[in-house]
C-alpha cells in the first residue's frame, strides 16, 4: 500500500469514533458507530444466499457507502438537510478521500460510492434495502437492551414497505415478529 493509502485508513478511522445520529437523537446510550453500522452491513452482505447477485460488489458497497461519513458526519432525517446539499458534502468528502488514492483505487472506490448513491444497480438497491434492514435490527437490539419495547418505532415507520428483497423481507419478518411479542408482552404482562 502506498503513502497515500495510510492517509484514508487514518480518517476511515474516524468513522469508528462517528456515533449514528438517530441513535444519539433518541438518547441511546452508547451508540453505535458507522463504522458498527457498514460492518454489519458487510456481514449481511456476505451472507446472502442470492446467487442473481454479485456478492462481492454488495459487500465493497455496504463497506463504501457511508464513507464520506468520517468527513461530513451522519446526516439524519431530522437535521433537515436537503438531500441535494447533503449529495454536495458527501460527494465532496468522498472526492477530498479518495484523492489521497492512486488513480485506480480512486477510481474504484469514487465509483462504488456513486453506485449506492445514484442507486444503478441491483446490488445497490440490496444494499440499501440492508441499510435500513440493519437500522431496524439495531432499533430492536436498542429496545431489547433498554427493556423499552416499541419506543422506537419510527425507526420501523419510516422504512415500512421498502423492503422488496425476499432475502431481507424474510429477516425483517423475523425482527417484526420478535418485535411485537416484546410489545404484546409488555401490554399484557400476565398472558
Ligand atoms: N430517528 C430516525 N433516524 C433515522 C431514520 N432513518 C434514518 N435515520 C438515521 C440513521 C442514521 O443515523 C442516519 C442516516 O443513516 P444512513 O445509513 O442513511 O446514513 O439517519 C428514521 O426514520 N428515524
Ligand atoms: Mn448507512
Amino acid at each position: 500500500m502506498e503513502q497515500r493509502g495510510y492517509g484514508v485508513l487514518c480518517l476511515i478511522h474516524e468513522e469508528t469514533r462517528v456515533p449514528r445520529t438517530g441513535w444519539v437523537y433518541r438518547n441511546v446510550e452508547k451508540p453505535e458507530s458507522v463504522s458498527d453500522h457498514m460492518y454489519r452491513m458487510a456481514v449481511m452482505a456476505l451472507v446472502t444466499e442470492d446467487k442473481s447477485l454479485n456478492k462481492d460488489r454488495c459487500i465493497r458497497l455496504a463497506l463504501v457507502h457511508d464513507m464520506a461519513e468520517c468527513i461530513v458526519g451522519d446526516i439524519a432525517p431530522a437535521d433537515n438537510i436537503s438531500k441535494e446539499e447533503k449529495h454536495r458534502r458527501e460527494e465532496a468528502a468522498m472526492r477530498q478521500l479518495t484523492q489521497l488514492l492512486s488513480e485506480d483505487l480512486k477510481k474504484e472506490i469514487y465509483e462504488l460510492w456513486e453506485e449506492y448513491e445514484n442507486q444503478c444497480t441491483a446490488e445497490a438497491k440490496f444494499v440499501k434495502q440492508l441499510d435500513q434492514c440493519e437500522m431496524i435490527l439495531q432499533a430492536l437490539e436498542y429496545e431489547e437492551l433498554e427493556n423499552t419495547p416499541g419506543r422506537l418505532q419510527d425507526f420501523y415507520d419510516s422504512t415500512a414497505g421498502k423492503f422488496i428483497h425476499p432475502e431481507i423481507l424474510q429477516l425483517v419478518s423475523l425482527i417484526n415478529t420478535e418485535r411485537n411479542k416484546k410489545i404484546a408482552a409488555t401490554c399484557h404482562p400476565h398472558s
